[in-house]
């Protein structure tokens, strides 16, 4: 197997080499040139198997020469060891057919962790075998940044730079980012929304003379690596319920797209799923785009639940590479418009292909509240603002198949919203009682590359 460019002119690389590479030379994302498929009996054994042993099973063939056998099954058990949960992605029934995936026992409290924590070993295992430092900048809404830093914080063969927009994470979040004292990780608040920072991380990777200067590598969903280990948990819940002899489906609060296209590429590798809805906040491009077919971004607005405040969808990019049959030249073609107009038509058959596979739905300010209080009021259930967007969005598509909703961050990373909506205060875990005692360091910057691009190159350890 070889990885491939949703816009089909970058060079094939192996699963390592687009591991380190994150975005394309061609501004795509990689992908498997293939996906494999798992047998029914194949899914049908990882009943009563350990969450480590599904993640092997699911993900080794994707691997290829990069770690032996026995070294994945190391790396994997090293990254999740730190879970505070032993099944690491428990279920919870919500009502008769509707289960939530709690996603948030990792060490940041965000489904984030399940991706970064395996990369962090996977990255540390490459570098030090061929001794090279990399580089990694990436862009965050909040989660993806405290994850990124608590993977690679004190990593010797690596500089780790996160953008956020200021004023637009949450306090925890914040803290999260800012508050490690290792020197190799740094935090930099960007005047602007999550699309500004997402927009400088792409910008960089096309800046060939920056990228390879300072040998850049990402941790967004950009890297496959992310979405390949998101997969995972779409195994782990289906088959506790019955698959593959059950079909189920997942409704996934969304907003850069890897984590409901991770349940994609698990539904081709032969999980039965019968539906993926997308659950989008007051941003809701996605929602848009799946009913009129029209991707137009209209500006980010900030709202109660900030991670999911995003308009440019980087992964809905690989959505579109096979809705248009793994056409790199429509994909191209589609992305430039974007760039150059801020938005594109989805061809008739492209769109045809995608409404049969996702369903979306929006949620307002004020449901999500309602939601967060209606769920600790009925079910005892405090949840996150993300989650509880993704178990209204769930109520419309409720039937006879049995629903799981992904319940993406613990309610303590957001407690003004959670508080406010259910008169419940959700306590930080025992190990984070510090977090708001702990000095904060961070750089603020104007939405300007250059200036962005001194602070990484000024603070890349020597
Ligand atoms: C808590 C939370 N929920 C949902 C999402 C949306 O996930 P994705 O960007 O993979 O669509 C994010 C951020 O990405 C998040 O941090
Ligand atoms: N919500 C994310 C945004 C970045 O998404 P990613 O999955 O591409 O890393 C965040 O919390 O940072």
């Amino acid at each position: 197997m070889h990885y491939v460019s949703t816009r089909g002119t970058a060079p094939h690389l192996t699963f390592e080499e687009a591991m380190l590479t994150g975005l394309a030379r061609d501004g795509g994302l990689y992908l498997p040139s293939e996906v494999p498929t798992l047998t029914p009996a194949t899914i049908k054994a990882m009943a009563g198997k350990s969450y480590e042993e599904i993640a092997y099973t699911v993900m080794r063939p994707y691997i290829g020469e990069t770690f032996t056998d026995a070294q994945f099954m190391d790396l994997i058990t090293a990254a999740y060891a730190g879970f505070g949960h032993d099944a690491r992605a428990p279920l919870v029934q919500m009502a008769p057919n509707h289960f939530l995936l709690e996603l948030f026992h990792g060490p940041t409290l965000a489904f984030k962790d399940f991706a970064m924590q395996l990369i962090g070993q996977m990255f540390q295992a490459s570098l030090s075998r061929s001794g090279e430092r990399v580089t990694i900048v990436g862009a965050t809404s909040g989660d993806t940044g405290s994850a990124a830093i608590e993977a690679f914080r004190g990593l010797d063969a690596v500089d780790v730079f996160i953008l956020y927009p200021h004023g637009r994470v949450s306090e925890v979040q914040r803290r999260q980012m800012t508050t490690p004292t290792e020197s190799n990780v740094h935090a930099i608040a960007v005047d602007g929304d999550f699309d500004t920072c997402q927009a400088a991380v792409k910008d960089m990777f096309n800046d060939f003379e920056f990228r390879d200067a300072v040998k850049l590598a990402g941790v967004n969903s950009i890297n496959w690596g992310r979405v390949l280990a998101q997969v995972v948990y779409y195994f782990s819940s289906a088959v506790s319920l019955g698959a593959p002899d059950r079909p189920v489906s997942f409704t996934v609060p969304t907003g850069n797209f890897g984590d409901i296209f991770a349940g994609f590429i698990a539904k081709k590798m032969g999980l039965p799923i019968e539906k993926l809805v997308v659950a989008t906040n007051q941003n809701d491009i996605l929602h848009r785009a799946l009913e009129t077919g029209g991707y137009v971004t209209q500006g980010v607005q900030p709202s109660i639940s900030p991670s999911m405040d995003i308009q440019v969808s980087s992964n809905f990019e690989r959505a579109l590479y096979f809705a248009y049959d793994c056409d790199g030249a429509a994909v191209a073609q589609q992305m430039e418009q974007l760039k150059s107009e801020g938005g594109f038509k989805i061809s008739q058959g492209a769109l045809e292909g995608l409404r049969a596979v996702y369903a979306s739905g929006r949620v307002s300010e004020a449901q999500t509240s309602a939601m967060i209080s209606r769920a600790f009021g009925e079910m005892g259930e405090l949840l996150c603002p993300h989650s509880a967007i993704g178990v209204e969005v769930a109520q419309d598509h409720l039937g006879t198949t049995p629903m799981i909703t992904l319940a993406t961050a613990h309610p303590a990373k957001f407690p003004d919203a959670v508080t406010a909506a259910s008169g419940e205060h959700p306590p930080l875990p025992a190990r984070m009682d510090d977090l708001f005692d702990r000095d904060e360091r961070v750089t603020r910057v104007a939405n300007d590359l250059a200036a962005i691009q001194k602070i990484i190159k000024d603070g890349i350890s020597a």
